[in-house]
């Protein structure tokens, strides 16, 4: 293993990760990357803190790849290996999977002008294909939401009622009249387990024009409450448009760390929105060994 590993700090609407650059797999090898070094990496005071981690890498390096990717594992020269700041797995990560993109360009793995198109990009929940939006942001397609059932957030002594959405990872997305401001996110709200038997991200969510724009608070799995969750604002925006009898529309998604959009359409479901590289540089061999 490099004995100190480079290291970039980014962010999407302030869902920040710590981005680890292992093209082939040599820096990260084996179970270096173990869920006890994902836990101290995202560590606010001790480690360098995030939301998560994204590591960077070719998806032939990725032991799971050929299982989650099937025949498109050819067609996904890179991979999206994400972890949530607890260690554990995600299949998808929408703000995640624009700033891989934007560190790929950036650390020169990838030319900007030819993802205009789009990249597909391998990731635990199958291919997605991100793309360079013309204004210096990203987008990327997470398919299409697939509802699973109604459910409900129990917090602070009341019900959130919602919907079930997967967008590859789960989503319980409850459209409210409660004012988000006033609730206490830092107790993870409660939620059906046979309906969620992984878990589940939760989203509060504040209608301010129906099926057009929205606000969000999220709870996310693996983490806790974060500024900003991409999966999260698609599933939110698919409720919204749900809600008004429409399952096609273009939902604008305002997240404590900035806006998204999201165009939902029958077989896509497209995220639109920043993604920012805030520091490089390398980690200590004596922080990694300690
Ligand atoms: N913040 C992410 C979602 C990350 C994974 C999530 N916590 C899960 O466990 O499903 C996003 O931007 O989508």
């Amino acid at each position: 293993m490099t004995s100190s590993p480079r290291v970039l700090i980014g962010h999407g609407t302030e869902n920040d990760f710590v981005v680890l650059p292992d093209p082939d797999g040599t820096v990260w090898p084996g179970d270096r990357l173990d869920a006890a070094m994902v836990r101290r990496l995202c560590e606010r005071r001790a480690g360098l803190g995030g939301d998560g981690v994204l590591r960077l890498v070719r998806s032939t390096h990725v032991p799971d790849a050929p299982e989650v990717l099937g025949e498109d594992l050819d067609r996904c020269e890179w991979f999206m290996d994400h972890r949530n700041a607890d260690g554990s797995h995600a299949e998808m990560c929408g703000n995640g999977i624009r700033l891989f993109l934007h560190a790929l360009i950036s650390e020169g793995l990838v030319e900007r002008a030819a993802c205009e198109q789009g990249l597909l990009v391998g990731t635990r929940g199958g291919p997605r294909r991100v793309g360079a939006a013309p204004d210096g942001g990203y987008w990327v397609d997470m398919g299409p939401a697939r509802a699973f059932g109604r459910g409900t957030a129990q917090l602070g002594g009341r019900s959130f009622p919602g919907i079930a959405v997967s967008m590859g990872n789960p989503h319980l997305a409850a459209l409210t009249d409660v004012d988000l401001d006033s609730l206490d996110l830092t107790t993870p709200p409660r939620f059906d387990p046979q309906l969620f038997p992984d878990g589940v991200n939760v989203e509060l969510v504040n209608v301010l024009e129906p099926a057009a724009h929205v606000r969000l608070r999220v709870f996310e799995r693996g983490v806790g409450e974060t500024r900003s969750c991409g999966t999260g604002a698609c599933a939110v925006a698919y409720a919204a448009l749900v809600a008004e009898g429409r399952t096609e529309g273009t939902v604008v998604v305002d997240v404590p760390g900035g806006r998204l959009t999201v165009q939902v359409g029958v077989r896509t479901t497209v995220l639109t929105g920043p993604a920012v590289l805030v520091s490089a540089g390398v980690l200590c061999p004596e922080w990694l060994s300690a």
